[in-house]
């Protein structure tokens, strides 16, 4: 008879697993395979166990017990525990599956870690001690044996810091038992076959597939046959970048059905951190089918058409273009009656230089706007403050300049680039295509940049997109149709609404301050998986300060989780703040380098410093956002000249700081300067925010 029913596990599981005896690990195997034809209790060899409220049951295999839950068809394997003396006796009680209360731990720790000449608590000496048979089942690479076989104590196991974070906790995991209230909270991986869980050990598959919810589940093959592209839209943590994983893999099998083995899918992303992530999944998950897919992101495609093309580039940096619209903006020549020539040097004058510069690109550049009389014409979606026909002259003779320059120089700017690569795809100068497109966190994209992933896939139904305006770092508006012709999803547009990623504290808190940035009004009711405590808001005066209060939460909040240092991340504005950040923390003792975006290393033992903006689509376990006060425009009132601007600007450092606090799983700190006049650093409700009370 075939089985009815799934198997998935839990990763608190497969290391137990994992760390067996082959021996051992083959009968386990056999007693699973076993499991799968009947999970029901027997009440001989599988026992039903209840309590707090859910059903756990257990199988028994020689000296192992099984822990495992079901819900059909799915059958999940919690943990593995050696039959000891005390097992039998013990009852499964609430004080076992419930005794965890990060809520309690954290807050008082961090109170008492955040004060002067606080001491941290003994750590606990391990239960058993580290052996070379252990890690050699756990997979830990032989370079990492020697660090870790003289560790005696659970402190020096978290902290050591030459061995990546996975390995350490693995080694966590066999060694220390783990409350199974916290096993409830680890995400199911599916397990295919039986057989898998040995293909994995002996090297063969490298990572298992996340098991997605019924209602993400849906839009992983959503419209995969219909007529037209797919939107898929969520707010932070909801899986949009699982699912889209998941398409690649399903879209590979149904090409495979059609009887097709030459077809090439693109999967694009935002930040190059998130190419390099996204790839390695990728490649663990599928093997040698990964050849039929290239990950990147839009402008790396941009700037690989154009090479295509025979058309030599270089691109401009961002100090470099900030001094040419300067002399642009000196050097233009306005047109119309002297009073009005001095009427648009004034305005020009007067504007906030990043929002002239925003106009350009993402107004002038994008939609590829080729004349005065087209710009004058042209709708300004999310751009709040309007412009007057002789503002928008100014405007254009600005850009006209600028273009001129740049053209001097033999440079171009990425907005420049992506439209170039748009012109070509569109007139058929390039015959690269996708029969698939998969184009994450969208809602970054200029318009441009949107058009050319839509002409690269073959056919519209090939596009999938995943969007979420809250997060967009650069206000603007989507009005998809507008954009490309294509971009039409009536009927294939999904919405996620459970948060797997933080917790509901975190990620309400996050949404409480971004209410006046707010652009995608849908109301949409938000449900969350996890709890947790209150993310804490802090004042701080000075450099001391800050470093103080980050390396007292970081270890509070480390403690708390039992989790490596590479699991922390300060989020910070720039990379110079992000440098000094680093340095000052290593006078606590703590390892922390500052990462730029293209050179992330995910996997370094150590707490990753980056800048807010290339922190998007990442997450961590514990986050700081920190280094505001060594930054004017944290420091001052917004200089712009009228309220729309003003808005406009604030809501997208709103936003900015709201992709940030929602990059954090499961605890949350925001470092505020204590004499910041910023509009950005007020509105922390206390229903939220854990707000420090003055003294
Ligand atoms: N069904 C699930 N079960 C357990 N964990 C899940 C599930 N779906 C997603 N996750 C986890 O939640 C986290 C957030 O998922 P993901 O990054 O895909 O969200 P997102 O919507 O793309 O977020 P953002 O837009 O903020 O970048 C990841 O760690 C992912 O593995």
């Amino acid at each position: 008879m075939s089985s009815e029913w799934l198997t998935t596990m839990k990763p608190t599981f497969q290391t137990e697993w994992l760390a067996l005896p082959p021996k051992i690990a083959h009968q386990i195997l056999e007693k699973i395979h076993y499991l799968t034809q009947d999970p029901l209790p027997d009440g001989d060899l599988k026992k039903q166990l209840t309590h707090n409220n859910r059903d756990v049951y257990r199988l028994e295999s020689g000296d192992y017990r099984i822990m495992y839950t079901l819900q059909h068809p799915y059958i999940s394997l919690l943990h593995l525990e050696k039959r000891q003396e005390k097992t039998y006796k013990k009852e499964y009680k609430s004080e076992y599956l419930g005794g965890y209360s990060p809520e309690e731990t954290f807050s008082e720790r961090v109170d008492k870690y955040t004060h002067e000449g606080a001491t941290i608590p003994p750590s606990q000496a391990l239960p058993s001690p580290i052996t070379k048979k252990l890690l050699v089942n756990l997979l830990i690479p032989a370079q990492y044996h020697a660090d870790l076989l003289s560790i005696e104590d659970e402190d020096s196991l978290l902290d050591a810091s030459h061995v990546p974070d996975d390995y350490k906790l693995k080694v966590h995991t066999a060694l220390f038992e783990k409350p199974l209230s916290q096993v409830f909270e680890e995400a199911d991986y599916l397990l295919p076959e039986i057989n898998s869980l040995m293909r994995y050990k002996e090297g063969d598959l490298l990572a298992f597939l996340l098991k997605l919810s019924p209602e993400q589940e849906k839009f992983v093959t959503w419209g995969l046959t219909s007529a037209g592209p797919t939107l898929l839209k969520g707010g932070p943590g909801t899986g949009k970048s699982a699912i889209a994983l998941h398409r690649v893999y399903a879209l590979i099998r149904e090409f495979r059905e059609r009887g097709h083995d030459d077809f090439r899918i693109l999967f694009t992303t935002y930040t190059n951190a998130l190419v390099h992530s996204s790839e390695q999944l990728l490649e663990q998950l599928l093997g040698k089918d990964i050849k039929f897919v290239e990950v990147s992101t839009t402008d790396l495609i941009a700037r690989d058409i154009l090479k295509e093309a025979g058309i030599q580039t270089e691109i401009i940096d961002q100090q470099e273009l900030d001094d040419l619209l300067l002399q642009a903006m000196q050097d233009a020549s306005y047109t119309g009656s002297v009073v009005q020539q001095k009427a648009q040097r004034q305005f020009i004058k007067d504007v906030n230089f990043d929002y002239l510069l925003q106009e350009i690109n993402r107004v002038i550049v994008a939609n590829q706007l080729e004349s005065l009389e087209q710009y004058l014409a042209a709708p300004r979606p999310g751009r709040q403050m309007s412009l007057s026909a002789l503002q928008r002259r100014a405007v254009w003779s600005v850009h006209e300049k600028l273009e001129q320059l740049l053209a001097r120089e033999r440079k171009i700017t990425w907005h420049q680039l992506r439209t170039q690569a748009e012109k070509l795809v569109a007139q058929r100068q390039i015959t690269r295509q996708y029969e698939a497109v998969i184009v994450d966190e969208a809602q970054d994209l200029d318009p441009s940049a949107l058009r050319l992933m839509t002409q690269l896939c073959k056919t519209p139904r090939g596009l999938f997109i995943t969007a979420d305006a809250n997060q967009s770092i650069y206000g603007s508006h989507f009005t998809w149709s507008s954009i490309h012709k294509d971009l039409q999803f009536r009927g294939r547009t999904g919405i996620l609404h459970a948060n797997y990623r933080s917790t509901r504290e975190i990620g309400e808190a996050a949404q409480s301050y971004l209410q006046q940035g707010i652009l995608d009004s849908d109301p949409v009711e938000r449900e969350y998986i996890y709890n947790g405590p209150l993310p804490i808001v802090r004042n701080v005066n000075n450099d001391q300060e800050e470093a103080q209060l980050l390396a007292s939460f970081l270890t509070a909040a480390r403690r708390t989780y039992r989790l490596g240092i590479g699991s922390c991340a300060i989020l910070c504005p720039n990379e110079k703040v992000g440098r000094s950040l680093a340095a000052a923390l290593e006078r606590y003792q703590i390892e922390a380098a500052f990462m730029s975006g293209q050179y992330l290393d995910l996997k370094r033992p150590c707490v990753k410093i980056l800048t807010l903006n290339s922190a998007k689509g990442l997450e961590f376990p514990i986050v700081a956002l920190a280094g505001f006060h060594k930054v004017n425009k944290y420091m001052r009132k917004p200089s712009q000249s009228t309220p729309e601007e003003q808005n406009e600007a604030l809501a997208l450092e709103r936003r900015l700081l709201f992709v940030g606090m929602t990059r954090a799983m499961r605890a949350l700190l925001l470092a505020v300067p204590t004499t910041s006049k910023s509009p950005l650093f007020e509105g922390f409700d206390t229903r939220y925010w854990n707000v420090e009370q003055q003294t």
